[in-house]
């Protein structure tokens, strides 16, 4: 009624709480049945409990009045009875809702995952892995804004602890090698109190409003007792009827602060949810992928017209109005000075980012028009640093193939001249890697991802720096077996120019545009970016010797 003489922005935002009760409500349905046994309980529950007081009073009353002893006898079985119901039909309602919740919590959780997993790289780009708060605990119960305030600072502060721990100890060799152990300690250690001046306050206001609480129970108790007494002496009441009055009261205290709160703390806690739901709605910027399989991939690569801005600098342009071709068969290079745009080049190709303008087209036809699983096993990239698993050798190189014989993946890996090393590791092809492949030093690591590439035998290959860690003669020798492969479309990014000079096209690409392209031959005589770079290269070099 208050609400409706006096409507405010509270109203609008109850409104809101409400539809996502609602939503949570929506979810919930699979576990109907659950929901419908533990409420079924939970009246039950709630019967039996309602007896108790009754017969406790009635127990007094036998003692204090003429002794009765089939009446005392009667009295004390039906407690019995009816406690033993109560505890019973209480524990069963606490299984069933905990259930109900268990079972919901796992399948917003699985559908988090699904859609998350569906979302382009800027998301990702722009949601780091400490940001997430997928694992809000919202059905928490909160008992006041203060408190729910208090419990979002504290949950915060938690994830920063979290993700400072875990940067540190995953960037030990930085933090040792800068001798920062010190400084990320601290770091560690102001986080952590900030976490404890937050429980202190936390603790203090539930001790002050659990004292409030009490006194305002003690203050109605005592002055009940009182009246209690009056009304036993004039003999208008038994002192059983009392007391089962006052356990009654004590029943009705707590039920009825709960019906008061529980209704708002339910739409207070609701709002966290709304981010969950906010992740759970978001839907990739990306065009969707078609359906389209052709029955013979060609593997023709074209960039027309392509011009890129990255969501997070949308004016700047990375790059523009590039027009370039990627032959079957051929090995093309893409070379160019550092922020020249070759990795941007790439990852058109794998789709992570659509182009503002023109469009990468395979075989003639966008790359949004292909199934997305066809494409990812036409097209298959290595890139600097490539990412391993923890997991044996065998297990990454054949990573997401089903059924894959040792056989595939000792091939694939003598392709990459990987084969000789992992034979003398420990356990060979049962080796574990460590922790994103730790234990191989990044050579090792180019190698069997390289491996991995080359067991799904893509018609579309492309490197991306993918051999600077090898020493010279390992990447001959890996490069020797790539340009082998027959009508395989080849994308070269390097730094190094020697290592494309054997390329049968070269694009140079500086700020965003397509400068110059050619045999490297053609691009000598041209005297032109190509030349200099190379020229001012190989002077480094000689200075360095
Ligand atoms: N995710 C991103 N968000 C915003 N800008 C980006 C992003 N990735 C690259 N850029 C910018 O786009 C430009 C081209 O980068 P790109 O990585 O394509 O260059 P590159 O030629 O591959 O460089 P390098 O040889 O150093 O790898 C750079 O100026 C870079 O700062």
């Amino acid at each position: 009624m208050w609400d409706k003489a006096f409507p405010s922005k509270k109203v609008k935002k109850e409104q809101e709480a409400k539809v996502l009760l609602m939503r949570v409500i929506h979810y919930s349905k699979p576990d109907c049945l659950h929901l419908g046994s533990a409420f079924f309980f939970l009246i039950l529950a709630a019967l039996f409990e309602s007896g108790i007081p009754y017969y406790v009073g009635k127990i007094i009353d036998g003692l204090s009045g003429e002794y009765k002893h089939d009446n005392f006898l009667w009295a004390i079985a039906c407690m019995s009875f009816y406690s033993f119901g109560s505890s019973m039909f209480s524990g069963l309602r606490g299984g069933m809702f905990m259930c109900s919740l268990s079972r919901l919590n796992k399948r917003i959780r699985h559908m988090l995952f699904q859609n998350l997993i569906k979302q382009d790289i800027c998301f990702f780009e722009e949601n780091k892995p400490g940001d997430n708060d997928s694992d809000a605990h919202f059905f928490f119960y909160h008992y006041s804004i203060h408190y729910q305030k208090t419990s979002r600072e504290l949950q915060d502060c938690m994830a920063e602890i979290e993700q400072l721990a875990s940067s540190a100890i995953r960037s030990i060799k930085t933090v040792r090698s800068f001798r920062a152990e010190a400084q990320e300690l601290k770091r560690y250690q102001e986080a952590l109190d900030r976490k404890l001046k937050i429980l202190k306050r936390k603790g203090i206001f539930s001790a002050v409003h659990l004292l409030l609480r009490r006194c305002l129970t003690v203050s109605l108790r005592v002055a009940m007792l009182l009246l209690g007494r009056r009304l036993i002496i004039s003999g208008q009441l038994s002192s059983g009827s009392l007391l089962a009055f006052v356990l009654y009261q004590k029943d009705m205290l707590t039920n009825m602060r709960q019906l008061v709160y529980v209704y708002g703390d339910i739409l207070n806690t609701v709002w966290s949810a709304e981010k969950v739901f906010t992740l759970l709605d978001r839907k990739p910027n990306m065009r969707e992928a078609g359906e389209w399989i052709p029955e013979k991939l060609e593997g023709r690569i074209t960039f027309d017209n392509v011009t890129l801005s990255y969501p997070s600098r949308p004016e700047w342009k990375a790059l523009k109005s590039v027009n370039i071709e990627l032959s079957p068969g051929k090995m093309t290079a893409l070379v160019g000075p550092s922020g020249g745009g070759k990795t941007s080049c790439v990852s058109l190709l794998q789709r992570f980012y659509e182009p503002q303008q023109g469009n990468v087209l395979l075989d003639g036809a966008p790359l949004n028009e292909y199934q997305h699983q066809y494409l990812c096993s036409q097209i298959a990239a290595v890139s600097q640093n490539p990412v391993l698993f923890s997991g044996s050798v065998k297990y990454n190189i054949a990573y997401g193939l089903r059924d894959c014989t040792i056989k595939r993946v000792e091939e694939a890996a003598k392709k990459a001249n990987a084969h000789d090393f992992i034979c003398r590791l420990d356990k060979g092809y049962d080796t574990d890697v460590g922790e994103s492949g730790g234990q191989l030093s990044s050579g090792q690591k180019q190698c069997i991802a390289i491996a991995r590439v080359l067991i799904r035998n893509p018609k579309i290959l492309i490197l991306d720096e993918a051999t600077s860690n090898l020493d010279i003669n390992t990447q001959h020798a890996v490069q020797e077996v790539l340009s082998g492969s027959k009508g395989q479309t080849m994308l070269v990014v390097a730094h190094r120019l020697q290592t494309i000079e054997r390329a049968d096209h070269i694009i140079f690409m500086e700020d965003g545009t397509v400068m110059e392209q050619g045999t490297h031959e053609q691009l000598m005589d041209k005297r032109g970016r190509y030349f200099q770079l190379r020229e001012k290269l190989f002077a480094v070099d000689s200075d360095q010797d």
